[in-house]
């Protein structure tokens, strides 16, 4: 069957964003990873699914799959995404939006200014909520990682595990031989996001992160949250923090103890028809 989509981007995360509230389809995961191969498919980091809401306290389902057809918890770029969607199709008037995810409830909100800002909630740091190794928390862990070495890294969960390593300069960051290592490591079970962060100064980062089940990408929300989480645990940055990843900018607030905040664009490129 033929469903109606739209290609999306959150600075150069792309997305295939499917509206299941007025349309019909099974997701199979097989079939998300053929349509993400950007040869042979339409290409894409992550599909996003608009579904009914479960509760009467939101208003949709978000659900996110990645390029390897994995379902997860949680897409920051993605929502900002999945808000300029469900506004501009008419699935909803309201420019402050409620979702539930596998991880929890997100509040979505469409500025004046054509940007969205997400409330992504409080990080979780427990160890074993991430979930991540370790006996304790600790702002930051000394982990051995096979064809890597002995690595330091910060471990946050924003709703999805995030492994946060200070670089030099991420230009010249290992992120094609430790991402895919760090992803796949014993110390998270569930695999995890990996970001390298460069510290320009206690208000700016620049980021680059390989992505658990889609690779590299030219930038991640959630990621962008956990290394300004993780830098301001470890003391290397302050409140308000300007994330410059690949495909451009987000302003990520976080007050140390409450919700983060991420402010960025989300853009519509194209329309089209796939058989899902
Ligand atoms: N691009 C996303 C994160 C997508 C999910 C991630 N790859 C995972 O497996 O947790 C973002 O902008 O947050």
């Amino acid at each position: 069957m033929w469903l109606k989509f739209s290609k999306m981007h959150g600075i150069g995360n792309d997305f295939v964003v499917v509206d299941l509230v007025t349309q019909h389809a099974n997701i199979r995961p097989e079939r998300v990873a053929e349509l993400a191969d950007r040869n042979f498919g339409i290409g894409f980091d992550q599909l996003l699914v608009v579904e009914k809401p479960t509760r009467p306290d939101v208003d949709f389902q978000y659900r996110i799959f990645n390029a390897d057809g994995s379902e997860v918890e949680n897409c920051g770029n993605g929502a900002r995404c999945f808000a300029r969607f469900v506004y501009d199709q008419n699935l909803t008037g309201k420019r402050d939006i409620r979702v539930e995810t596998a991880s929890g409830i997100m509040e979505l909100h469409l500025t004046d200014d054509h940007q969205v800002t997400v409330d992504m909630g409080k990080p979780e740091l427990t160890p074993a909520h991430i979930p991540f190794e370790a006996n304790a928390f600790a702002t930051e862990y000394t982990i051995d990682v096979p064809e890597v070495g002995i690595i330091n890294l910060g471990a946050v969960s924003m709703g999805n595990p995030h492994a946060v390593i200070r670089v030099d300069d991420v230009d010249t960051a290992p992120v094609e031989s430790w991402g895919p290592a760090v992803e796949s490591c014993a110390a998270f079970p569930n695999k995890v996001n990996v970001g390298f962060m460069q510290i320009v100064s206690p208000h700016h980062i620049r980021l680059r992160v390989f992505e658990r089940g889609s690779g590299e990408t030219l930038a991640c929300g959630t990621g962008a949250c956990a290394a300004v989480v993780s830098g301001q645990l470890r003391g290397w940055l302050s409140q308000g923090v300007k994330v410059s990843l690949p495909g451009g900018e987000l302003m990520i607030d976080w007050d140390g103890e409450g919700a983060v905040k991420m402010t960025g664009p989300a853009e519509r490129v194209f329309e089209g028809k796939v058989n899902l």
